[in-house]
């Protein structure tokens, strides 16, 4: 059989394909060739491949008026499969070729990556384990650290077929401490004296002095208050202001970290005075988010969000700047303002994150469980991924197994269908990253397998979120997909979504089967990664479904994804349908 390749024509004036075309022949690529209007003494380009990103480029010089006859010499067929032409994670593939695909993962992983995983092998052994997307947390490292970094993962991803995305994280502009003058940590001792400052220090930092970011802090401050360390690690009381200087005596010894939060307490409760005056996005943070954009990453994580004016407005800044770009937005909620303004800041991004971490010094402890749940159904409700984040396995940055308390708090995030969960220090600087990102991955397949063996399928009704009559026809698609899914024990759900938008509806509906997400470009295929039972594929498809059907049965077969007699429900953007089949 002659192999199908796509051809992409585009012109020197034009370097975005004009036709992008799929054929066995050359003859019909002929065809469509004649319907490009260029001009004379313009090249044409054609690249032909099996498989997109990695095209073998084809060049005709069109200055004689594009003879058929002159391009046949130029072109060379591509000697890859056909299966290649359909592109999935090599981790996932092998998991679905192992397993079956009723018992994939669901709940998708994310670690920071630090001094401790940062290299290529300790990269890969995460990809290995199963990390969906790597975080980098500008807060730490140059922007040179980083971007090594995600030079790294992508020459990962390319090489050995991980599809592995990257979330930037801001730093924010909340009060935190300076960078201990180079040491790892500082102990605090009780009743220690130590000197909190916003002065530069040219000779080296004092002993028992601590450099502050925020220029306002001693006004702020009044003698009397508490000063908590990463929401209470550590503990200061302060007792003289001397100018830009802060005298505060230790009353809870603990360990001082890099740039550890700060934050101070008067009579029981956070102040926030000019502090809440700070900017959600700092110069410095422009600058990251200009990096960002820069080395394209999938997504940008912004902390200390207030407002969803401040989400529209990066949002519209990221439009201006790169267009086409699909870089998702995640407003991180950690701050009290945050929690006020938690609809319409969701609403807003394109995702959320329970930052737990700093959420838990700036509201009391016992109330982050609530907040967090409230979160993840708002979430779902407004069909937002969300994240839960910080100090699921605290103790594994010393130790190699989990407490009992830590597994119980993972599951209850996996049980409240988080759309992923998050590793921050047991990954970036911990002893054992690799088994924390096992432990993550084992308690979230114990807890998806025993739904599945209870057949505990969540009840599902959730307000319409559609804007017009199309989306909400998609949106009742999804809704009765994911039900059909559940009572006839489908094996898998297919969708062909060019956006990725009926993808997140479906994920949104926590159907019991794993939904295999086609969709045309890499990058939203590699946006789908933090999606709740997405498994993203890239495969180009037509608006033929029949055709698109048989190709990728034909596709997942070949590769031993799925076989004959499994039962699917095929839903897409183009048509609006559904259709429920046994694989040929
Ligand atoms: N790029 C890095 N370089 C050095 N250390 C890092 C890096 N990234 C993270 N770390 C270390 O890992 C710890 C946990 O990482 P994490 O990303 O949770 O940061 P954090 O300081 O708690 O801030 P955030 O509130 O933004 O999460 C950090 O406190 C830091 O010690
Ligand atoms: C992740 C993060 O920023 C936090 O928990 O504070
Ligand atoms: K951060
Ligand atoms: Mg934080």
């Amino acid at each position: 059989m002659a192999q199908a390749l796509n051809f992409f024509i585009s012109t020197s004036h034009s370097p975005k394909p004009l036709i992008s075309h799929r054929s066995q022949h050359l003859p019909q690529l002929i065809s469509r060739f004649s319907l490009i209007k260029s001009p004379s003494k313009t090249s044409l380009f054609i690249r032909a491949s099996a498989s997109d990103p990695t095209p073998s480029i084809l060049t005709s010089d069109n200055g004689a008026g594009g003879s058929a006859a002159a391009l046949k010499e130029h072109i060379s067929f591509p000697t890859a499969a056909d299966s290649s032409s359909i592109e999935v994670d090599s981790v996932t593939e092998a998991e679905l070729k192992e397993n079956g695909f009723r018992s994939t993962r669901r709940t998708k992983l994310i670690c920071t990556i630090g001094p401790a995983t940062c290299k290529p092998e300790q990269l890969e052994a995460l990809a290995v384990g199963g990390m969906n997307v790597a975080r980098i947390n500008m807060c730490h490292g140059t922007r040179e650290w980083h971007r090594e970094v995600i030079q790294r993962v992508r020459r990962l991803n390319e090489e050995k077929g991980y599809a592995v995305a990257i979330m930037m994280d801001t730093e924010g502009s909340e009060i935190h401490m300076g960078d201990l003058g180079g040491a790892s940590s500082a102990k605090a001792e009780d009743g220690e004296i130590w000197t909190f400052s916003v002065r530069a220090f040219d000779s080296g930092l004092p002993e028992y002095t601590i450099n502050v970011n925020y220029e306002g802090f001693a006004e702020d401050v009044k003698v009397g208050d508490e000063l908590l360390v990463d929401g209470g690690m550590v503990r200061f009381e302060v007792i003289e202001k001397i100018g830009p200087d802060v005298k505060c005596r230790c009353t809870d010894p603990g360990l001082l970290l890099p740039r550890a939060n700060l934050t101070f307490w008067r009579d029981g409760s956070l102040v926030r005075e000019r502090n809440a005056m700070l900017p959600t996005i700092s110069s410095k943070d422009w600058l990251d988010i200009d990096f960002g954009i820069a080395e394209g990453v999938d997504f940008l994580a912004i902390s200390f969000v207030k407002s969803a004016e401040v989400i529209k407005h990066l949002k519209s800044y990221i439009q201006a700047r790169a267009r086409d770009s699909d870089i998702s937005v995640i407003a991180k909620i950690e701050s009290i303002d945050s929690l006020k303004n938690l609809e319409e800041i969701i609403q807003a991004s394109d995702g959320a994150m329970v930052a737990r971490g700093d959420l838990g010094a700036q509201i009391p402890l016992e109330q982050v469980p609530s907040e967090q749940q409230r979160i993840v159904q708002v979430c779902r409700q407004l069909n937002k991924p969300v994240i839960v984040a910080s100090q699921l396995l605290e103790s594994m940055i010393e130790y190699p197994t989990p407490t009992r308390a830590e597994v119980a708090d993972v599951s209850e995030a996996v049980r409240q269908r988080a759309d992923a969960l998050m590793l921050s220090g047991e990954s970036a600087m911990g002893q054992f990253p690799d088994k924390a990102l096992t432990v993550l991955r084992s308690v979230s397949l114990r807890i998806e397998k025993w739904w599945r063996e209870e057949k505990r399928h969540e009840a599902m009704e959730f307000p319409g979120i559609a804007s017009s009559f199309g989306a909400r026809i998609s949106e009742e698609i999804c809704n009765s997909t994911a039900k059909m899914a559940n009572n006839l024990g489908v094996d898998a759900i297919f969708v062909y979504t060019k956006t990725g938008h009926m993808a997140s509806l479906l994920s949104r509906c926590r159907p019991d089967c794993p939904i295999f997400a086609f969709t045309t470009t890499t990058s939203v295929r590699r946006r789908l990664n933090l999606q709740w039972g997405l498994i993203p594929f890239r495969l180009s498809f037509s608006d033929d479904m029949e055709s698109n059907l048989n190709k990728t049965f034909f596709l997942l077969k070949s590769r031993g994804m799925i076989k004959s007699g499994d039962l699917v429900i095929a839903v897409s953007d183009m048509l609006q349908s559904i259709q429920v089949m046994n694989v040929p």
